[in-house]
């Protein structure tokens, strides 16, 4: 767009202001690609962009700065180098790396004007609010599920922040459903991903990550089962290489593991018993089966397919592990293979694998294309949701940089209502949201500076706490009332320096109530200037207190339509497995309707009549057997 267009659309003074804004966008994925084009193209000055991964091919439907010349390379980098022609005025810093990561300080978040969100998992998108909220610097969180998207505008102290509403928990499924009693493909296909896959190809010692071996009365002897045919597995490890090692999997996983099934005969009184299958068999059956190769992932592979398949999958797999083996020093830690639904090896054996076991278990085979779909816990992305979703964006952030907060919204794109996108207006803070819901402060300190500085000089005398205080440095305690010991030691010995963010616990219920977290953001000074005290600690304002606990039993009213959907569990007779970061990450608001929204007034909701809100949310089942559980979220 011309320069004199966007000015006559926005007006002189915003037109400014975006020019002058310095931006960072984290994530160069689907929403990412989008926003960055539109940030140049609307004529923002200053654009910092961060991805810690490569771009894959499977990206190329939709990431579209991307193209097939740039697969492996780094993502932020390609989106910089092909942005930049769009705008080659515009100031584009690139870099490849995690945004969790210590460099990117709260100084450094301080730097920009406003932070944009366009990441696919809850870790990121949590740490990037909680260091917006430290810096002080607005936050466009977004995320998309297949035609859902949501744009989230986020202001310390003045709205909501990211956690401010409860997330959806992850799906999981019941260990016995999965190991003994199968009945839908998704079963199978957990199975195959989060079993057997990582007891052949995991760390020997540990259980398969995704399963909750917590044990109770009712779920014992399953995990004492579990456990020895891990033991099992790993016996069967040793032969990898080998030319029986095929073989030996299969005779074990379905002869041996379905003879001892049938076995238990109480399970199959109301169901038909699993069927074994014969190696020997369907060796003889698949003599000239040919692998299955890309033209068949669309269609579900035969059951002499899925024997190649599992046969020659397994092969590749043994030969990267061996390699991963011999490559690594003694003092490495032990090489794994991990479940990657873009990683074809460990794609084709999950396919094949969850195949054959729903034959054993009378279930139909599932095409390759759809294993990914559910084993890599996805919804399709789609193309224009995303570019939709990362204009509103754009829009949203126009008020944000006009200081004009009350006309901004949280919006939501749906396709089953009558209006593709819908509106909220924006709420205060949760008072009872733990990340939000702190005090902040700016600790200058000399090089020097000692504990009893800040608990006794600062703390206690200027702030007014008691003696009943702790000092946290990230999950570490330094200081309680009975580390007294601590208390001479410098805060340097502590690793506390520059850039380091400590919070102080107020454990005093004794006269009135707590007062809320005071996270202190710490600088150091520059030694050749002499200040009065060792440690000054500038916080703005009085400390809050904590709200008191409310009464059990007290009733949560309803806040808004949209939000009668829970956001943690919602059951459905749809047998998909539509988990996703939209239903963990974004999710709808629930919680208590005491806070009025920013505009003072009526929730200010746009939805049009008759459109219903609950259809097409985001869908998570949960199996509601309580022994043990699978998590099946990545
Ligand atoms: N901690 C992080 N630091 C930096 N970038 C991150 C971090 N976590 C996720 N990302 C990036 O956020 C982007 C999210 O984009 P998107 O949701 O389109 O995912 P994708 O991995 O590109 O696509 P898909 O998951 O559908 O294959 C990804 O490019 C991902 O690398
Ligand atoms: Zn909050």
């Amino acid at each position: 767009m011309r320069a004199s267009t966007i000015k006559r659309s926005l007006g002189a003074e915003l037109t400014h202001k975006i020019k002058e804004s310095r931006v960072l966008l984290v994530g160069a994925g689907g929403i990412g690609c989008e926003l960055l084009k539109n940030l140049v193209l609307t004529g923002f000055g200053e654009v910092h962009i961060i991805d810690l991964d490569t771009i894959d091919l499977s990206n190329l439907n939709r990431q579209f700065l991307f193209r097939h010349e740039h697969i492996k390379k780094p993502k932020a980098l390609v989106a910089k180098d092909v942005a930049h022609n769009f705008r080659p005025d515009v100031k584009l810093e690139a870099y490849h790396a995690n945004i969790m990561d210590s460099q990117f300080s709260v100084g450094w978040f301080k730097s920009f004007n406003i932070v944009f969100n366009a990441l696919d998992n809850l870790a990121a998108r949590r740490h990037v609010n909680s260091m917006c909220l430290a810096a002080g610097v607005p936050l466009i969180e977004s995320g998309t599920t297949g035609f859902n998207g949501q744009v989230q505008v986020i202001k310390g102290g003045e709205t909501e922040c990211y956690d401010c509403n409860p997330k959806a928990t992850p799906k999981t499924f019941a260990i016995c459903t999965i190991r003994t009693t199968p009945s839908q493909p998704i079963h199978c296909i957990v199975w195959a991903k989060s079993y057997l896959l990582p007891h052949l190809f995991g760390a020997s010692e540990e259980e398969a990550a995704e399963l909750d071996t917590t044990e109770n009365s009712d779920n014992a002897q399953e995990i004492a089962k579990l456990r020895k045919e891990a033991q099992t597995l790993r016996e069967v490890r040793k032969a990898m290489g080998t030319e029986d090692f095929f073989e030996t999997v299969f005779k074990m996983v379905f002869e041996a593991d379905i003879e001892r099934l049938r076995a238990m005969e109480d399970a199959w009184k109301t169901r038909e018993a699993p069927k074994v299958l014969a190696f020997d068999e369907l060796l003889e059956r698949s003599n000239s089966t040919v692998v299955p190769d890309s033209s068949a992932d669309q269609r579900p592979w035969t059951v002499e397919e899925n024997f190649t398949m599992f046969k020659d999958s397994l092969t590749r797999l043994s030969k990267r592990f061996k390699e991963l083996q011999d490559k690594a020093a003694p003092e490495d830690p032990e090489p794994i293979l991990t479940f990657d639904k873009d990683d074809e090896d460990t794609l084709d054996f999950v396919a094949a694998t969850a195949n054959l076991r729903a034959e054993a278990f009378h279930m139909g085979s599932t095409s390759k294309f759809d294993t990914k779909q559910m084993a890599g816990n996805i919804i399709p992305a789609i193309a224009t949701t995303n570019a939709m979703t990362a204009s509103l964006c754009v829009l949203q952030s126009f008020k944000v940089l006009r200081n004009d907060l009350s006309s901004a919204k949280m919006v939501f794109l749906e396709r089953s209502g009558q209006r593709a996108i819908n509106s909220e207006a924006l709420r205060p803070p949760n008072r009872k949201c733990e990340v939000c819901n702190v005090a902040r402060g700016i600790l200058s300190m000399d090089a020097n500076a000692t504990l009893e500085d800040l608990v006794k000089g600062v703390l206690q005398l200027d702030l007014g706490y008691s003696e009943e205080l702790s000092i946290r440095v990230g999950q570490e305690i330094v200081y309680e009332p009975d580390m007294e010991e601590n208390i001479s030691m410098k805060l340097s010995e502590f690793g506390i320096k520059h850039d380091t963010t400590l919070t102080v616990i107020d454990e005093d219920d004794r006269e009135q109530d707590p007062r809320v977290n005071l996270e202190c953001w710490v600088t150091e000074r520059n030694g050749s200037v002499e200040y009065p005290k060792p440690i000054t600690l500038e916080v703005q304002g009085e400390i809050p207190r904590m709200p008191a606990q409310k009464e059990s039993g007290a009733s949560v009213p309803e806040i808004a339509d949209a939000s009668k959907a829970t956001d943690s569990v919602i059951a459905s007779e749809q047998d998909s497995v539509e988990t996703s970061e939209f239903a963990n990450g974004l999710g709808k608001r629930k919680r208590e309707a005491e806070d009025e929204p920013l505009t003072n007034g009526h929730v200010d909701k746009k939805v049009a009549s008759g459109s219903s809100q609950t259809a097409n949310d985001a869908v998570v089942v949960v199996d509601d057997d309580e022994n043990g559980a699978i998590v099946i979220d990545d």
